[in-house]
């Protein structure tokens, strides 16, 4: 299947980032979109990702061989409608939504099973629009495919090939099964997040104690809660029976928990932590942006005091070792806080390593 302009129905941070990644790689391509938010459009038009921005989801889409549906769940379905009726009748529609099994039935209602393949990119962030597109958001990130048998093989083909070469891991599964593992692994952290957020809000004082307060374990678990919340609503929409499976599942095993927090059963406790630990220890690590890409990170005990961050940047800059990122960090790990060190190269992490303690600072992996 021969690809020369790719459509985007959205282009916020996914359907942005897919597009600057897109016409990194192949420059040649012709590249055009549909926002109802007119300034990505400008802005895309500006930075050289689009060759052409549309004002409705009309006939300037008919040249496209395939089009990416980027806008929330929802809108996504009604998209693909108003498009089937302008796109040729080669051109693959493909999205990037959170949840398969809706837009996958409505695709079979429009008689476009042979035409669609969904997708969607497991690496994102808390941020939209545009603006926060970055043509590496996805570089080392699973892709998830779920095509239905009556796609033809070259269609799949070219657009397993799409997502590699944007440096993306395609992944083929399941509409259904996907649709459970994300209600658990994704959906269910978020509306924990929300529902954390304000039980704090709820509980906070006048002087807002628990705001200026809140440390590393809650910023850790409550980032996600700064996510758009109409791209939430709609996905809470569109997944309720595997969400409320398996929230009921979670608010069970809170109660549990809470049970034996009331009993005093220290061994089940001890047992339940243990467990949750081993298992989290296990997960590969990934990249601010979700993805799998190495970190080559140490940590470095310090004090607190200035010039100690300047010091420790002159050792391994006199040792010609480049730095990608560093910062300090407080959180429980780290009682008295630690300098987190990211490197390019695994090579370069271990040399800092051998000089900082040659200088005889504490320094740790996370392994
Ligand atoms: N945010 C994330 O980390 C991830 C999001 N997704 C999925 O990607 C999709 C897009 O999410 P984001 O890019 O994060 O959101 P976003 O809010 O950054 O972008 C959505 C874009 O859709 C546009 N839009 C609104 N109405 C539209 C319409 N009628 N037609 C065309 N475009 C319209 C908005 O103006 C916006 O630019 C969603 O379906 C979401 O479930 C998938 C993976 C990760
Ligand atoms: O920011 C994060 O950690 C995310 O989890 C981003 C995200 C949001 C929605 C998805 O469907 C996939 C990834």
């Amino acid at each position: 299947m021969t690809i020369t302009t790719i459509g985007f129905a959205g282009l916020g941070l996914i359907g942005g980032s897919i597009a600057k990644a897109l016409r990194r790689v192949r420059s040649d391509l012709n590249i055009i979109a549909f926002d109802p938010d007119r300034d990505s459009l400008t802005a895309a038009l500006a930075d050289g990702t689009l060759n052409q921005a549309h004002d409705t989801l009309s006939q300037g889409f008919s040249q496209c061989d395939i089009i990416f549906l980027c806008a929330p769940v929802k809108i996504n379905i009604q998209n693909l409608q108003l498009l089937a009726q302008v796109a040729n009748p080669r051109c693959i529609f493909t999205d990037v939504g959170s949840v398969k099994s809706p837009i996958d039935q409505a695709v079979h209602t429009m008689g476009l099973s042979s035409r669609f393949i969904g997708g969607h990119p497991m690496a994102g962030s808390e941020k939209s629009g545009y603006a926060s597109a970055n043509d590496r958001l996805l570089e080392n990130a699973y892709y998830i495919l779920t095509p239905t048998p009556d796609v033809p093989r070259n269609a799949v083909e070219a657009m397993t090939e799409l997502a590699a070469a944007i440096s993306a891991i395609p992944v083929l599964l399941d509409a259904n099964r996907h649709d459970f593992i994300s209600a658990a692994i994704s959906h269910l952290p978020h509306m924990i997040a929300y529902a954390l957020v304000n039980l704090v809000r709820d509980q906070d004082d006048h002087q807002q104690h628990m705001r200026m307060l809140a440390a590393g374990g809650f910023k850790d678990i409550t980032r996600i809660a700064s996510s758009s919340p109409v791209m939430w609503q709609q996905i809470c929409g569109e997944n309720k029976e595997n969400l409320l499976k398996i929230m009921d599942t979670y608010i069970q095993s809170l109660q549990e928990l809470s049970l034996d927090i009331k009993n005093g059963a220290d061994d089940q406790i001890l047992d339940f932590f243990s467990q949750a630990k081993d298992y989290r220890d296990a997960i590969p690590k990934t990249n601010a942006k979700g993805s799998l890409a190495p970190l080559y990170e140490i940590y470095v005990d310090i004090i607190d005091e200035s010039g100690a961050i300047a010091t420790i940047a002159t050792i391994l800059a006199t040792n010609g070792i480049s730095i990608k990122n560093i910062g300090i960090i407080h959180n429980r790990e780290f009682q008295e806080g630690a300098l987190r060190i990211e490197f390019y190269e695994n090579d370069a992490a271990q040399k800092a390593i051998d000089h900082l303690r040659k200088f005889h600072y504490t320094v740790y992996e996370r392994n």
